[in-house]
């Protein structure tokens, strides 16, 4: 099982793109985390909300490979605590497929996005900006990997 996150937004601030290029560097060959950065939809004047999750939504789903599980994170998803998410990505990579995590743009996913993911993950209840979710997912994963792994990263 391949494991990666596919995002919205190349023009991130400084600290974003930094502290998530620490995270990555962690990874080993063994476990490995990619991120596929997708450029926002133009925005142009007049368009809804929904035309803009839309127009995201769908430079995501081009971006989606044949048989990979779609996990979205959204704040309405299903929220883990750092074991339980360690636990799922375990389920993942007993499973199979290549997972994708993908976070939205600005105005987030798509209504029909959201329907037909395999599951929707929450960081939090409270909705944060995307490249702030984009560095605490990456986080979250490191962290979850030495879980897995009995690296002493994390502490209860
Ligand atoms: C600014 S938020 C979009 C908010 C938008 N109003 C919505 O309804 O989704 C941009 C993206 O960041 C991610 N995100 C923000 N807060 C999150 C949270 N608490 N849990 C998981 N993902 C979150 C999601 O992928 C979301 O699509």
């Amino acid at each position: 099982m391949k494991l990666r996150v596919l995002c919205i937004g190349k023009r991130m601030p400084a600290w974003v793109d930094a502290g998530v290029e620490d995270f990555l560097k962690r990874f080993t060959r063994q476990f490995p985390l990619s991120l596929d950065v997708v450029d926002a939809a133009p925005r142009k004047a007049g368009m809804s909300s929904e035309q803009l999750q839309e127009a995201d939504t769908q430079r995501l789903i081009q971006r989606l490979k044949p048989n990979e599980r779609v996990v979205l994170l959204d704040e309405r998803g299903v929220r883990h605590d750092t074991r339980g998410f360690a636990a799922r990505i375990e389920q993942w990579q007993l499973d199979g497929p290549d997972v994708a995590l993908v976070i939205g743009g600005a105005d987030g996913h798509s209504k029909a996005f959201r329907k037909h993911a395999s599951e929707l993950i929450s960081l939090s209840p409270m909705t944060m900006p995307h490249g702030l979710a984009r560095l605490m997912l990456v986080e979250q994963v490191y962290r979850a990997w030495t879980v897995i792994s009995g690296h002493p990263y994390h502490r209860d």
